[in-house]
């Protein structure tokens, strides 16, 4: 039966030095001091913005949640975004994600400026991402990342599938993994006999939004399971990995919830305060 990679205790420990981090920074007269723009009702956004608000708070930094109409103007938000780029007081912004229909979150992500670009989703931030010399990262990729490293599992040379392309998750992550040697696979919805290469792979992490989208026949005996899925089935929360089964076989595998959300959270708030840092001419 596999170890549990307890995410939630891990972001508990990092949230600790973070505290002490902002404290420091704080006696030096320097409160780190970032904004969220959530534009329409999406439940799950409110939630989480709600979450973000709540560890913000306990780690002593000021989070402004800018609640913006459904039918908010893609104009409205762009203006928002300016005057928060110069605001001095702002050391990050973030666009909650998604966003209704008639914005371009594309064009707002590119308008953010990327010394303040706390999801690192700007084109400059990708970019630096993929040539090695970042300074924020996306906190997804990077809360697995550090999940691995603490339990000291090592990636160098394994075989790692990950399910799911997105800019948030899948693709950054594929950027870090790589520069710790690993063999990367990205899988997608349009990806055929995906059990033919979970089977092989060493590391799994999935990020689909299907619930029970692996199923312990798809992996083999001593694998490392990352679920990043986030989904309500029945009120319940799961994620996209048939985990009583699944942990069966598994040698690592991670919850939800209690896995990797606590980590995006807490690695959102390292990223504020690290930019934060990096404007005050720290380290
Ligand atoms: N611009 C942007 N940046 C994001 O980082 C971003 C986003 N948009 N849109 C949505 C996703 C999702 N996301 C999560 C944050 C916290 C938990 C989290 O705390 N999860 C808890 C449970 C929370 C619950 O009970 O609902 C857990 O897994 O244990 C999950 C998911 C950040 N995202």
């Amino acid at each position: 039966m596999g170890k549990i990679l307890d995410g939630k205790a891990l972001a508990n420990l990092l949230g600790e030095n973070l505290k002490e981090k902002v404290k420091n920074l704080k006696a030096e007269g320097i409160t780190p001091h970032f904004c969220v723009i959530n534009i329409g009702d999406d439940t799950a956004s409110k939630i989480y913005v709600r979450s973000k608000k709540r560890k913000a708070e306990k780690l002593g930094i000021i989070q402004d949640i800018y609640q913006m109409p459904a039918d908010t103007k893609q104009q409205e938000v762009l203006d928002l975004i300016d005057k928060l780029n110069t605001d001095p007081e702002i050391n990050g912004l973030m666009v909650q994600m998604p966003t209704p229909e008639q914005i371009s979150a594309d064009e707002l992500l590119a308008r953010i400026d990327p010394n303040k670009d706390v999801d690192s989703l700007t084109p400059a931030n990708v970019g630096r991402l993929w040539l090695k010399d970042h300074f924020v990262e996306p906190a997804t990729a990077e809360g697995i990342m550090a999940l691995l490293k603490h339990y000291e599992i090592p990636l160098n040379g394994k075989n790692v599938v990950i399910i799911g392309r997105s800019n948030i998750v899948g693709k950054p992550l594929a950027a870090l993994m790589l520069e710790k040697n690993a063999t990367i696979t990205i899988a997608h919805s349009k990806t055929q006999n995906l059990a033919s290469l979970t089977k092989r792979a060493d590391v799994i992490v999935s990020a689909t939004g299907e619930p029970c989208l692996i199923k312990a026949d798809m992996v083999k005996d001593g694998v490392i399971v990352v679920d990043v899925g986030i989904n309500r089935v029945n009120g319940k929360l799961v994620g996209d990995v048939d985990f009583d089964a699944v942990k069966e076989k598994a040698s690592y595998i991670t919850p939800v919830p209690g896995g990797v959300g606590p980590l995006t959270v807490q690695f959102l708030m390292e990223a504020v305060v690290n930019l934060t840092r990096r404007q005050n001419g720290r380290k």
